[in-house]
């Protein structure tokens, strides 16, 4: 490929990534604070938020948990939350012996209390070990949050709340599953003096 033709590549890439930020703006500004108000409500409580999701969203639940556990923009104290896709003993242990299905189930099993809030990132809304770990939040009495595309898939059935990206492509709706993150996190800094 010679360099214009990557350009072309990068710059398509670029459109797609605007039209699908467009597109979240437009439609799901009301899910977003409604997330951020989850977020802040469960906080001020003493509530946990737990985030899990497999590969990229793996990492994007890692991301969201340390902005809540150390900090985001603003100086507060530190913020209960955990990512589900961390503890490879756990991981390799409950896989081994129960099945990938249920690396996460287990754990919001183990930890997850009436209150708290288990944030579920799946681009496709598919993934069963996010699924079954999604139930068993319903089954805790906590509040099951699900961040997918556009069809929500199996989660949008599941979730108190399901924040589906007006996208198709698996990057697109995790760049926007990153945003939607961040403007939820800046909103509980906002509301950080009563945390
Ligand atoms: O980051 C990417 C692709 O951008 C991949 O690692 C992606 O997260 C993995 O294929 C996941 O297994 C996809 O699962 P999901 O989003 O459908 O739950
Ligand atoms: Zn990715």
């Amino acid at each position: 490929m010679d360099n214009q033709a990557m350009k072309n590549i990068a710059e398509a890439v670029f459109a797609e990534h605007d039209m699908v930020i467009a597109a979240t703006r437009g439609q799901l500004l009301d899910e977003i604070v409604r997330l951020g108000a989850l977020f802040a409500h469960a906080v001020k409580n003493g509530n946990c938020i737990f985030f899990m999701g497999n590969g990229g969203s793996a990492a994007d639940s890692q991301h969201l948990a340390a902005e809540f556990v150390g900090r985001f923009q603003k100086e507060r104290r530190g913020l209960p939350a955990i990512a589900l896709s961390t503890d490879t003993s756990i991981l390799t242990a409950v896989g081994n012996d129960y099945g990938f299905d249920a690396v996460f189930a287990r754990q919001v099993e183990a930890l997850a209390k009436a209150g708290d809030v288990v944030v579920g990132l799946s681009t496709s809304g598919n993934s069963p070990n996010v699924v079954k770990a999604l139930q068993a939040a319903k089954a805790a009495g906590a509040v099951a949050v699900g961040m997918t595309g556009r069809s929500g898939g199996k989660m949008a059935a599941i979730c108190d709340l399901c924040i589906m990206v007006p996208a198709d492509v698996t990057a697109r709706i995790q760049e926007a599953h990153a945003l939607i993150g961040h403007i939820a996190c800046q909103l509980v800094d906002g509301e950080a003096g009563g945390v």
